[in-house]
């Protein structure tokens, strides 16, 4: 090869990544990109997908036309991925909770044990595959040796799948990840969190309550954490009639891991009844 494929010889800076271990590697989706000026790291796909896009600017209309296009492709792919990956899981509970706990603590500990009490009931555990509550989960669901899957999300700051996952995925698009924790679990089961969690847990709980799943437990775990926000669901939502008292009895909030499998257990028997 001549020197003139490399560029011109000696220009400042073109030769400084000459040792290829040296290149800094990121992962774009399937392809690899080495040797490039750092990403804007607050760019994720979902928030390229989601920008607004003045329609009335004709050649940005355009481009936004052919960039989401090739876009529903993408999410195709990530779709059938997922669809792939997840092809063999049979009895599956989803569990939520904070990405923040760190190891040693309380609620990392009451993670753990979850995970484990529902591995030795029979259920593979899928998680967001992340830190915290995540980890906790996918720890306890390895040690009893069930399947342990984290099906991880693109953020604005590096990800990483922790390290107690056997089956992991690594998706672009929230709402394709979050089809996925739905349409493989029987149940879903909340430790402490935040935002996320709670966006979780509302969404698991607008899908019950409008029968799109059916005999799906959803269960909280921490009475301490929760029954704040299940007071106000009751002293407001209820009291103005937003929503309507077998609403509420959709939400099971309990203190330890057992109570939560056999809840789980009891909705596997009623499906089985059917
Ligand atoms: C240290 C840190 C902030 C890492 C974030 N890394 C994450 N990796 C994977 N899933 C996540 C992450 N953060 C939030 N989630 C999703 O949102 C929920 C937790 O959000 P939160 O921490 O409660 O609001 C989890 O159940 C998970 O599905």
């Amino acid at each position: 090869m001549s020197s003139a494929d490399h560029g011109p010889v000696g220009e400042p800076g073109r030769h400084r990544a000459a040792d290829p271990t040296d290149a800094e590697t990121r992962y774009v989706g399937p392809v690899r990109v080495r040797r490039e000026q750092p990403p804007d790291t607050r760019q994720t796909t979902d928030r390229r997908f989601l920008e607004w896009v003045d329609p009335r600017d004709n050649t940005l209309r355009a481009e936004r036309t052919m960039r989401d296009s090739w876009r529903v492709l993408r999410i195709q792919s990530e779709f059938v991925a997922g669809f792939d990956a997840m092809s063999e899981v049979a009895e599956a509970v989803t569990v939520f909770g904070s990405s923040r706990i760190i190891p040693g603590s309380e609620e990392f500990e009451l993670g753990i044990r979850l995970g484990w009490a529902l591995g030795e009931a029979g259920y593979a555990v899928i998680t967001g595959g992340g830190p915290g509550a995540m980890e906790a989960a996918n720890r306890g669901a390895w040690e009893s040796g069930t399947k342990s899957i984290g099906l991880n999300i693109e953020l604005p700051f590096e990800q990483h799948l922790n390290e107690w996952v056997d089956t992991g995925m690594h998706f672009r698009y929230f709402f394709v990840r979050k089809t996925m924790f739905v349409k493989y679990a029987q149940a879903f089961v909340c430790l402490p969190g935040g935002f996320g969690t709670l966006d979780e847990m509302f969404e698991a709980l607008t899908l019950v309550q409008t029968k799109k799943v059916v005999r799906f437990p959803i269960v909280l775990i921490g009475r301490n954490h929760w029954s704040g926000l299940i007071d106000w669901m009751r002293d407001v939502l209820l009291a103005k009639r937003m929503i309507s008292a077998d609403d509420l009895d959709l939400l099971h909030v309990v203190d330890e891991p057992s109570e939560a499998v056999e809840i789980i257990a009891a909705a596997r028997a009623g499906r089985a009844d059917r």
